[in-house]
């Protein structure tokens, strides 16, 4: 079962359009149903290169402990709105829950625009919505890193990223210096999006967990405007339909997450819209994978 939640998170990019996407988005949506989890304000140092980073942190800690809850009650955690930083909250909780349950590594499939793989030191807006993947590597701002526990939550071999098309030059150098396999929007366009789908999916074939985090942006802004950080070209809504039809199936996903809606930016309710189609298509095609049938063996 799909259990369906998400926090209006905003403070890791600042853009206040977050703040009500959630809401407009379960007003919107009555089958939906999302489980809202608040954003936490703390008392900020106002750190240039971490921005909000103690109102971040506790949100993530928060968002971490409700999807390691749903894990463990055999749910499948599928996480909606917020800023992309959220994702060190749900995969945190996915890597500790694979690791604790079955003894083995999660896999992360990124799906986006930008890697997100910048550190406070290498970051140039300072917005930690542009770091999730660093830190669940374990790099950077140490209380970014520790989310239910101390350790890394991801290696560099079980991460794939699709999509990219704006990547910092410092991000550049860490996909290349640890090996990160990723596919560039216009890698796909080459060597065509079914070829990619296939890779990827035998290149995590040894993992017993995967994580999908989906951001909008890695699609048009032409069609889905509603986002904090768009960049023109993109996934169309076919060729993500697509890419879900594929990986569900092949995979062992155990949890999922649709971020940085932003309804400020949208236009004529596109991208709000192309959330609830996603977020069904997830429900369509989601089997409790090998995971849950391992658990049963557990139990
Ligand atoms: N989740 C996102 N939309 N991230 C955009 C990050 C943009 C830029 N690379 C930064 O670090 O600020
Ligand atoms: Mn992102």
């Amino acid at each position: 079962m799909i259990h369906t939640y998400g926090c209006p998170m905003h403070l890791g990019v600042g853009d206040t359009g977050l703040i009500k996407s959630l809401d407009y988005l379960n007003n919107r949506f009555d089958q939906l149903q999302i489980h809202v989890i608040p954003e936490i304000q703390e008392k900020e140092e106002n750190l240039p290169n971490l921005k909000n980073l103690n109102s971040v942190a506790s949100t993530c800690q928060s968002i971490a402990a409700y999807a390691y809850q749903v894990l463990q009650n055999q749910e499948t955690p599928l996480f909606i709105a917020g800023d992309h930083s959220a994702a060190m909250g749900s995969v945190s909780a996915s890597s500790v829950y694979t690791q604790e349950m079955y003894g083995e590594e999660t896999g992360l499939i990124w799906i986006d625009a930008h890697p997100d793989i910048n550190t406070d030191s290498t970051t140039a807006t300072g917005n930690i919505h542009g770091m999730p993947v660093a830190a669940l590597l374990g790099k950077g701002e140490k209380r970014l890193t520790q989310f239910l526990t101390e350790q890394p939550k991801l290696k560099p071999r079980n991460v794939v990223m699709l999509g990219l098309r704006d990547i910092d030059p410092p991000e550049q150098v860490t996909l290349d210096t640890l090996g990160i396999r990723y596919y560039t929007y216009d890698d796909i366009c080459r060597q065509g999006l079914t070829a990619c789908l296939k890779e990827s999916i035998a290149y995590l074939s040894h993992l017993t967990a995967v994580h999908i985090s989906f951001d909008i942006d890695s699609m048009n802004p032409k069609w889905m405007p509603g986002v904090s950080v768009p960049v023109p070209h993109g996934f169309t809504p076919e060729e993500v339909h697509h890419i879900f039809d594929a990986l569900i199936p092949a995979l062992p996903v155990i949890s999922y997450d649709i971020v940085e809606f932003n309804m400020v930016h949208d236009r004529e309710d596109k991208t709000a819209d192309f959330v609830m189609e996603l977020a069904s298509q997830i429900h369509k095609l989601h089997v409790p994978s090998v995971s849950s049938e391992k658990s049963k063996r557990f139990a």
